[in-house]
């Protein structure tokens, strides 16, 4: 029997320096350090530990089946709550071997020098043994080579200290290939071997692995393998292989899907299912998906995975192409990762344009949730916007219809930047015949100025007050001659608000007057008020960011009765009050909040006119006395 540390990385056989190395030393490693190393900042639970073991196993009988295809594979984890065992018939090692692998840490037997990670094999970093230090003090490694028959069996006994020592055992005690390792908990880790906790890990990591894994525990033995995936198995219909991908997905994902589309994306060694989520996703989260590579589950909440559109989906997927980080808890950001999204991108992508051609009914319940999902990958994808955007519904002058039937209504469509803009002018300008869209929700706007190169011959305008006015109908001069007065008096009222006065004739009725103003306009208000409460300086500042943004306008509408009952005032402070009220109401109806000024406009109106009704209402107690 021999004891020994372990080395780094094949230490000591260094490189050929230029110069002999005479005073040459080895790395030495403080195992204790490097395993708190792991279990702090690599591994996010020492769960792991289960994955790790479970994938040495797998890769060792994989190793064996590479030479021997008639070997046996199945994997036995024994769980009694004081111990975790876990033995495989496996290629094993010889006494050199673990040495070599075992004992060295950052060597695997799973790389090809040249090749990097053999792709037949889970492992490749050379650690995933220490994650074992994560909850136990002693790993004692049992081991016979299937490779080299002769060579006897070894145990292998490590110390979390970093001590290991190693000793030949007699043939007859251990008479097949394969090796079995034992674990000892460490004070505080007892909870990691209840044999229900094991038997839980062994099926949450081990569910898809390729040979079958049981778990013998004090109440029987578990069966946690439950491969072939359900994609790779016979089903008896379409139907029934549909049924059973949706059962699969609400056990892992823990939804109900809206529905399923199926991965198989040979080029990239991809296959599983993307599940469509049953209610609006936020497409700022970035997608948690179930990976599994090589059926071993990576994460169940892996990014990256699709691109950032497909917000709407979570995939369950087995891959053999991607590569792990070296926690093993989420897929490294290379050319092949970019290459599968793309892949799996496109494939979502066929799915929708599919749904649109042969089952309008199902992509409407679809976009009934996730329009939003669509419209942010329409952005990007003309053709995918052609097709889409006959079913993705926006807020107009018209309702919620589709872009397409209001561009054949509208054959110049008008963009209202906000949502206030769109409700300030949405009624007159439905009233006027003006096709206005709603650009203020996320994606619209982006989607209707893309309108033209999608339906050639379409125009698309910015609303600005003056659209709204030129549509509105002009008052014949020999009236609006006749309102001189009571115009001029309106437009002194309010020149101190920065507000126009103009007459027209426009429906409907009920809108006695119109505030209409563009973000150009309040900005310079904001600008005029900051800079006139602003010290020297900064009003100097100000002062030279001053633009002539057009003012607000009150449309004062000559169909109204209001209107022209007002007209008839020839109270000078009256009418003064009135047109200050009509204003207050024309600006209540944008919605948008009221500048102080303005409030305090409204509030004197109110008074006045209460004023005037009590005033008006003695007078006439008067002429009744
Ligand atoms: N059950 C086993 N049967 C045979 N060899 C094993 C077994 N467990 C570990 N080994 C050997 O020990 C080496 C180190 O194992 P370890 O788990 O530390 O790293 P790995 O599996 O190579 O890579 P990773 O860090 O990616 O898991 C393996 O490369 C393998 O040669």
């Amino acid at each position: 029997m021999s004891e020994a540390s372990p080395t780094i990385g094949g230490m000591p056989h260094y490189p050929q320096p230029d110069r002999p190395l005479a005073d040459a030393h080895a790395f030495q490693v403080d195992l204790r350090g490097l395993v708190d190393l792991l279990s702090h900042h690599l591994y996010s639970s020492p769960r792991v530990y289960i994955r790790e073991l479970l994938q040495n196993a797998v890769d060792a009988v994989t190793a064996r089946l590479g030479a021997d295809p008639a070997a046996p594979t199945g994997i036995r984890l024994t769980a009694d709550g004081e111990t975790v065992l876990i033995a495989d018939p496996g290629i094993g090692l010889t006494e050199a071997d673990v040495h070599r692998f075992l004992a060295t840490i950052g060597r695997s037997s799973k790389r090809d020098d040249l090749a990097g990670a053999r792709r037949e094999f889970l492992g490749q970093f050379g650690i995933g043994l220490l994650a074992c230090f994560t909850v136990a003090d002693t790993i004692r490694v049992t081991t016979r080579s299937a490779a080299d028959p002769a060579a006897a069996p070894v145990e292998w006994l490590a110390g979390s200290d970093g001590r290991y020592s190693i000793r030949t055992l007699d043939p007859a005690q251990f008479p097949e290939p394969g090796t079995r390792v034992l674990l000892t908990p460490r004070p505080g880790a007892q909870r990691w071997f209840a044999p229900e906790r094991v038997a839980q890990l062994a099926r949450e990591f081990g569910a898809l692995l390729p040979y079958e894994v049981v778990v013998a525990t004090p109440d029987g033995l578990v069966r946690t393998t439950d491969s072939p995936p359900v994609w790779d198995r016979a089903h008896p219909s379409p139907a029934a292989r549909r049924l059973a991908l949706f059962e699969y997905g609400e056990r892992t994902l823990g939804f109900a899907a809206l529905d399923v589309i199926e991965l198989d994306v040979p080029l990239a060694g991809v296959r599983g299912a993307a599940y469509v989520l049953p209610s609006a996703a936020n497409p700022a989260d970035a997608g948690r998906h179930r990976v599994h590579l090589k059926g071993m589950l990576l994460s169940d909440a892996t990014t990256g995975l699709l691109p950032d559109w497909a917000f709407f989906v979570r995939c369950v997927i087995d891959t053999d192409t991607l590569r792990p980080t070296a926690s093993r808890e989420g897929l490294y950001e290379d050319e092949t990762l970019s290459a599968v999204r793309e892949a799996l991108g496109v494939r979502i992508r066929d799915w929708l344009t599919d749904l649109a051609a042969q089952d309008p009914a199902r992509l409407a319940a679809f976009l009934a949730v996730h329009a939003l999902g669509v419209k942010a990958l329409a952005r990007h994808d003309r053709e995918l916007m052609r097709i889409m955007l006959p079913f993705l519904e926006f807020e107009t002058t018209d309702g919620r219809v589709p872009l397409t039937e209001f561009a054949r209504n509208h054959p110049t469509v008008y963009l209202a930047r906000t949502v206030d803009e769109f409700r300030q002018v949405a009624p007159i300008a439905a009233a006027q015949g003006i096709g206005v869209v709603n650009g203020g929700y996320t994606y619209d706007a982006d989607l209707v100025e893309q309108l033209p190169q999608v339906i050639p011959g379409t125009v698309v305008g910015e609303l600005g007050a003056d659209v709204v006015t030129a549509h509105l109908d002009l008052v014949n001069p020999a009236e609006e001659l006749a309102l001189a007065g009571f115009l001029a008096a309106a437009r002194a009222t309010l020149d101190p608000l920065d507000c126009d006065v103009v007459l027209r004739a426009f429906a409907p009725v009920s809108v006695p007057a119109l505030h209409l103003d563009n973000r150009d306009a309040r900005h310079e208000r904001a600008r005029a008020e900051t800079m006139a409460a602003a010290d020297e300086l900064w009003a100097e500042i100000l002062g030279a960011l001053k633009s002539s943004a057009p003012r607000a306008q009150l449309v004062l509408n000559h169909h109204s009765p209001v209107v022209r009952r007002l007209s008839g005032i020839t109270d000078r402070a009256l009418l003064t009050t009135a047109v200050e009220a009509l204003y207050g109401q024309a600006l209540l109806m944008t919605h948008r909040p009221l500048r102080p000024a303005d409030t305090a406009l409204l509030n004197r109106a109110f008074g006045d006119l209460l004023a005037w009704a009590s005033l008006a209402a003695r007078a006439g107690d008067g002429d009744g006395v």
